[in-house]
């Protein structure tokens, strides 16, 4: 049995967590932290990740920014591999992130969703063929009210693996308001819509002359993250130090 600690189990991604686990047969959870906590858990939970003496073998964080760098440093002194999805990170923690991954195994995925996978992949295709020839690249993202940043770690990544494929000459503007000019040709429009309980959908536009080629992912539940988060978890346990991606769970490599 795979023994993992749910960090923010009280979180909406944390219950998900939670009932995916009863269920399942190779693994469970074993502890979980957060700083709110009503006591209705079938596992201790604990309120401050420094008080958590639990064995375990992966940790699956899907918490807050403000969490992250506290859940390294534990990460980091218990040797416990961490599968971090939580999004909306600065850049020093994003270096941080890589620097726990020279001691221990760290998979970082702003969507643990097959689809939006998948869709990194097609998308440096696309935008291989599609910017020489002159396309335009937008990403529009919807969100649930509750959701506390923005633009979504999706979109960002959708952006970052266009550009990654471009050379990364390519700015990202998240406002024109503020301007009166034609669009650069070298910029990918990021925007952010939210409401209701939309639980997450990207659309990567791709607009030429005369023609306009659209991918859209819609997640219809956070079932499709907890699912991934939980296999990237049992595909992480007892791996080496290193950084890990959710392509090597779904390619089963190592
Ligand atoms: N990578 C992915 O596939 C996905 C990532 N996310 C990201 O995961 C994060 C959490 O999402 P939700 O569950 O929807 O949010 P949520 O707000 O429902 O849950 C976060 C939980 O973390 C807890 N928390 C806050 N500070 C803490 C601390 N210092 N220590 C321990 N627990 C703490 C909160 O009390 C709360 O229960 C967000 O950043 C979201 O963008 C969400 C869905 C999918
Ligand atoms: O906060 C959410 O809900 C989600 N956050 C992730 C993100 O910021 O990309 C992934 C997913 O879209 C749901």
């Amino acid at each position: 049995m795979i023994r993992i600690i749910m960090h923010g189990c009280n979180g909406k991604m944390g219950q998900v967590i939670g009932s995916l686990l009863a269920e399942d047969r190779e693994a469970e959870l074993v502890a979980g932290i957060d700083v709110f906590d009503d006591g209705h858990n079938a596992y201790p939970v604990f309120r401050n990740i420094r008080e958590c003496d639990v064995e375990a073998d992966c940790l699956i964080d899907f918490s807050s920014a403000s969490a992250v760098d506290d859940m390294l440093d534990y990460c980091v002194e218990k040797s416990l591999p961490c599968v971090l999805c939580t999004t909306g990170l600065r850049e020093e923690q994003l270096q941080k992130a890589e620097k726990a991954a020279e001691s221990i195994a760290v998979l970082r995925s702003a969507n643990m969703s097959l689809g939006i996978n998948t869709l990194l992949k097609l998308l440096k295709n696309a935008a291989a063929i599609l910017a020489p020839a002159g396309f335009d690249m937008e990403i529009v993202e919807r969100h649930h009210r509750l959701k506390v940043d923005a633009p979504s770690g999706t979109a960002l990544a959708l952006a970052d693996a266009i550009n990654g494929e471009l050379g990364n000459e390519y700015n990202y503007v998240y406002d024109r308001s503020g301007r009166r000019e034609k669009r650069p040709e070298k910029e990918i429009g990021i925007s952010a819509v939210r409401g209701g309980t939309i639980v997450g959908d990207h659309d990567v536009i791709f607009a030429g002359a005369d023609e306009v080629i659209t991918f859209s992912h819609t997640a219809y539940s956070k079932a499709v993250f907890g699912k991934g988060a939980v296999q990237a978890a049992k595909f992480l346990a007892g791996k080496p130090a290193g950084r890990y991606n959710m392509s090597d769970v779904i390619n089963g490599a190592g």
